[in-house]
């Protein structure tokens, strides 16, 4: 083990200290900015928690086990309050770090990469609360002493020069300032000067500017660079208004969401405040964007339907839905991550929708190529027919009893006061009235929630995931049964894993066209693309960006229908 990881968990901790442990983490091991030592579904402000996006990191599951233990070494001794600053520490340095680095250099006359890793993330910490935060220079004192305990005296030097040099040049007025993008600069230029001055990767910034032109994406950058606001879904009969009023009584700033008024209350402020009142811990509550539940308008399910949710951990609106469908019909959740369905079977029976959610562990293509080869035989008649039922049923019953050990079915059962742990036996349809793909995507839509997030993802990435939704679009596609509803959503705004996505579908499937949404789905008009697409846009809707489609498979021509199916899954 590296000695500064052995000090770091030997000197009693502060926040600082904390901060520069979690930093590291980031870092190195490719752990998330959000949640130090809370617990889970006590998120804060600065949290993956309603981000029910981008995939979660293994480190980042691996931090919520460590907090599920009891925490660690870095974080012994601190109070909630405590924890929760250092969130939003680590979250600041994570979002600015371009920019804090550029500084850095600028006045040290070193490049970052040449510095040890612990002592980075100090001169960040260091240069944020001088450069960002207006800390009094005396405060340089305190980063030089962690540099020494965590280090070494050397490094307490560089710490001492470095961070010095900031406060007199913040005294001066003469601060390095990244160049901003002036007329004559070509795009390239424009854009990385853009992205330093906001603390984005430059290709980012680049395709953004080239999609959505350069007013939009610098207020995309401003929001990105903002403190989160939060929504939260209410339980099934809590009155929005009075529930906010109530909020408003602690100093929670509360009101009723202007997207899903009925159903979702958006918080300005004072999330501690929120947690203090137990609505989330109560299960009354659901930290969740008004984005997501936009997508699950566009999506209406109806009570008695069949659903598929077929990207469904960990699990926002697959819980949404089946609160929509009071109590009846089916909500088959599936994912690929099977740890992350446990959740979410806890999650369904918390809030009494035990009985006709279900979950199933499979990656989405081998699931539809299975439904489509009992569909096969199903279509044989006779023998072979009785076979795919029976098949069926064997399979149900399998996977319910490798997914829900005995506890958790009681636990279920308990907590639904009904039939919730028989839920699963019930044998899935082999296609659905709807379906829902909330993909795996890049997440870029949800920038300002996770702030580390714009420096894992890579272009290659992008494509990586523009291939596998494509894949995974064709798998549930042929999940839909004729007349019935697909979803497509995604929290990315690139064009390539949204628009160009839908336009390469409906080439190779003219069995589906686009359905704007009817009036009755009560999704805003100014949410709405003109293709008829929901598009929320963090800087002009005030949520997470969004973007959905609703297809609608005809009924009528099976022909096409099969044939597309044939093409997508052969059969051998
Ligand atoms: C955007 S997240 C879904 C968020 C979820 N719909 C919600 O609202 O809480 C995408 C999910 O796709 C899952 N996934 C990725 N590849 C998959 C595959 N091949 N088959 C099934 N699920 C997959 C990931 O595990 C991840 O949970």
């Amino acid at each position: 083990m590296q000695l500064w990881k052995d000090r770091l968990a030997a000197m009693r901790p502060t926040e600082r200290s904390a901060a520069v442990a979690q930093l590291l983490r980031i870092e190195e091991e490719g752990a998330f900015a959000g949640l130090v030592g809370g617990s889970p579904g006590a998120d804060t402000d600065e949290t993956a928690a309603d981000s029910d996006d981008a995939e979660e990191a293994p480190a980042g599951q691996q931090q919520r086990q460590q907090q599920q233990q009891g925490g660690d070494a870095w974080t012994r001794g601190l109070d909630a309050r405590d924890k929760r600053a250092v969130t939003d520490l680590v979250a600041s340095v994570t979002r600015w770090r371009r920019r804090l680095d550029y500084v850095i250099e600028a006045c040290s006359g070193r490049r970052m990469a040449d510095l040890d890793a612990p002592l980075r993330q100090i001169l960040r910490i260091g240069a944020l609360e001088l450069v960002e935060q207006g800390a009094p220079s005396h405060t340089v004192n305190e980063h030089v002493e962690l540099a020494k305990r965590i280090m070494h005296k050397g490094s307490g030097g560089v710490a001492n020069f470095v961070l010095r040099e900031i406060a007199r040049r913040r005294e001066a007025g003469t601060l390095p300032q990244p160049p901003p993008p002036a007329k004559g600069m070509s795009r390239e230029q424009a854009a990385e000067a853009l992205a330093v001055g906001a603390s984005h990767p430059t290709w980012l910034v680049a395709g953004w500017l080239q999609q959505y032109g350069p007013k939009a994406t610098m207020e995309l950058l401003r929001w990105n660079n903002r403190k989160p606001h939060h929504a939260v879904r209410l339980a099934p009969g809590l009155d929005p208004a009075a529930v906010c009023k109530r909020l408003q009584g602690l100093d929670v700033a509360a009101q009723p969401s202007r997207y899903l008024p009925r159903e979702f209350i958006t918080v300005q402020q004072n999330m501690q405040g929120l947690l203090a009142s137990g609505l989330i811990g109560s299960g009354q509550g659901q930290v969740q964007d008004e984005a997501a539940g936009l997508v699950v308008a566009l999506l209406q399910p109806q009570p008695g339907e069949d659903l598929l949710d077929a990207c469904a951990a960990p699990g926002g609106k697959t819980l949404f839905a089946a609160a929509r469908m009071q109590g009846q019909g089916s909500v088959l959740a599936l994912d690929i991550g099977r740890s992350r369905l446990t959740a979410l079977r806890r999650m369904a029976a918390r809030q009494q929708h035990g009985r006709i959610v279900s979950t199933r562990a499979a990656d989405l293509r081998d699931f539809a190529e299975m439904l489509a080869r009992r569909r096969r035989l199903a279509a044989t008649g006779g023998e072979e027919a009785q076979q795919a039922q029976q098949e069926a049923e064997q399979e149900a019953e399998q996977a319910q009893q490798a997914q829900q050990g005995p506890s958790e079915a009681a636990e279920a059962s308990a907590a639904a006061g009904d039939d919730a742990a028989d839920s699963g036996h019930k044998p899935w349809p082999t296609q659905f009235d709807r379906v829902l793909l909330d993909a795996p995507c890049s997440g870029t839509g949800v920038l300002a929630k996770r702030a580390d997030l714009r420096w894992r993802r890579t272009p290659e990435q992008i494509e990586h995931m523009a291939s596998l939704q494509g894949e995974l679009l064709a798998a549930a596609a042929s999940l839909v049964k004729p007349g019935g509803v697909l979803v497509y959503s995604t929290c990315s705004l690139e064009a390539s894993e949204n628009q160009q996505q839908v336009a390469a579908f409906l080439a190779a499937h003219p069995d589906f066209a686009v359905e704007p949404p009817p009036a009755e789905a009560g999704i805003p008009a100014h949410c709405l693309s003109p293709e008829g697409y929901l598009l929320m846009l963090p800087h002009v809707h005030g949520t997470d960006g969004a973007f959905a489609v609703r297809l609608r498979r005809s009924g009528d021509n099976e022909s096409s229908s099969a044939a597309a199916e044939e093409a997508a899954w052969p059969t051998s």
